[in-house]
């Protein structure tokens, strides 16, 4: 196991216990989301976890050595752990590849120059090897930075919400390069993100936080498929949500079922369309089934009377 937290105590004031008692394992080599609603605690791990902020009591263990955070560290920050956070800490009079290659070894230039180039490739910045910082947007200094971490090649990588400055089209380009460096690569990486769709097809295990405390720990796919409670199925985005009551009153072996997970069939349970949308590559429909609105994609628009299938 690469890490362990035990019967974690934190709080950033009195009147907020933020984590109480929190326990977290994390196999190595491992990429594991976090995410959770606004406030439930993701950066604050990931600083507690860095070094940054001192825990009450608990225990933090990387690799089987004991971490003691600020009150021990002169220099804020573990050595064999590497943080992006939403500040990017680069060198202002350093050129975006300097900053890349500043903990790399000078021993092998020509190897030194490749390496900095494959990281800069990795994040998409190999056009901007010569430009300084300051003459960059947030996201391209998050993406010198994130380069940067890698180059470090620490036990442990921590990303705070990595793509958060980036476009549709550019997030989805750099996440897949970064993976799967970090996959081929060996890495272990915790990434903190509040979009669950995002980082969802390249996540051994998702952690869901709120308020402080872990409401599940699974896999993407076992999550997705049974959610334990409506604030992590809605993290997901839109959700059909049934009461026990509700679930058992229609016949339904589930209590929550995605957009998709509800089919438009020949014939089976009557329901009435609201609204049928235009929504890309589906219709967006709103239909009333036995008194209760639910969300449903189909291919093609709907009006009148359908039939709906639970699957
Ligand atoms: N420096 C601080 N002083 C006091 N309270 C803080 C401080 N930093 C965070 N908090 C509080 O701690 C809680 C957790 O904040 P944190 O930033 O860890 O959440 P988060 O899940 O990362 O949120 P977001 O997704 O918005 O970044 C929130 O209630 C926040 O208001």
């Amino acid at each position: 196991m690469l890490l362990e937290i035990k019967n974690l105590h934190f709080s950033h004031n009195e009147n907020q216990k933020l984590f109480q008692n929190f326990n977290l394992k994390i196999d190595e080599g491992r990429i594991v989301a976090l995410a959770g609603e606004s406030g439930c605690g993701k950066s604050t791990l990931l600083n507690l976890i860095y070094g940054l902020l001192q825990w009450e009591s608990g225990e933090i263990i990387l690799d089987n050595e004991n971490l003691y955070g600020p009150k021990k560290n002169i220099v804020p920050g573990e050595t064999d752990i590497k943080m992006v956070a939403q500040t990017y800490d680069l060198m202002p009079y350093a050129t975006v590849a300097e900053n890349v290659g500043k903990f790399l070894s000078n021993i092998n230039l020509e190897k030194k120059k490749e390496k900095v180039i494959q990281l800069l490739e990795v994040v998409g910045m190999e056009n901007f090897a010569d430009i300084l910082p300051k003459n960059l947007s947030g996201g391209q200094q998050q993406r010198v930075a994130i380069a940067r971490s890698l180059s470090q090649m620490p036990k442990l990588l921590l990303l705070d919400e990595p793509f958060s400055s980036l476009d549709y089209s550019r997030k989805i380009e750099l996440r897949e390069r970064l993976f799967k460096y970090v996959k081929e690569n060996g890495l272990s990486l915790i990434i903190s993100t509040h979009d669950i769709q995002e980082i969802m097809p390249w996540t051994d295990r998702l952690i869901i936080l709120k308020d402080g405390r872990l409401i599940q720990s699974d896999s993407i796919k076992e999550t997705y498929e049974n959610p334990y409670t409506d604030y992590v199925a809605k993290l997901f985005g839109e959700v059909n949500i049934f009461s026990d009551e509700e679930k058992n009153h229609l016949n339904l072996s589930k209590n929550f079922y995605f957009p998709h997970q509800i089919n438009i069939t020949e014939s089976g349970l009557e329901a009435k369309v609201l609204e049928s949308r235009f929504a890309g590559s589906y219709f967006w429909n709103k239909i009333n089934f036995k008194g209760k609105n639910l969300v449903v994609y189909s291919e093609q628009e709907l009006s009148g009377n359908v039939y709906l299938e639970f699957v």
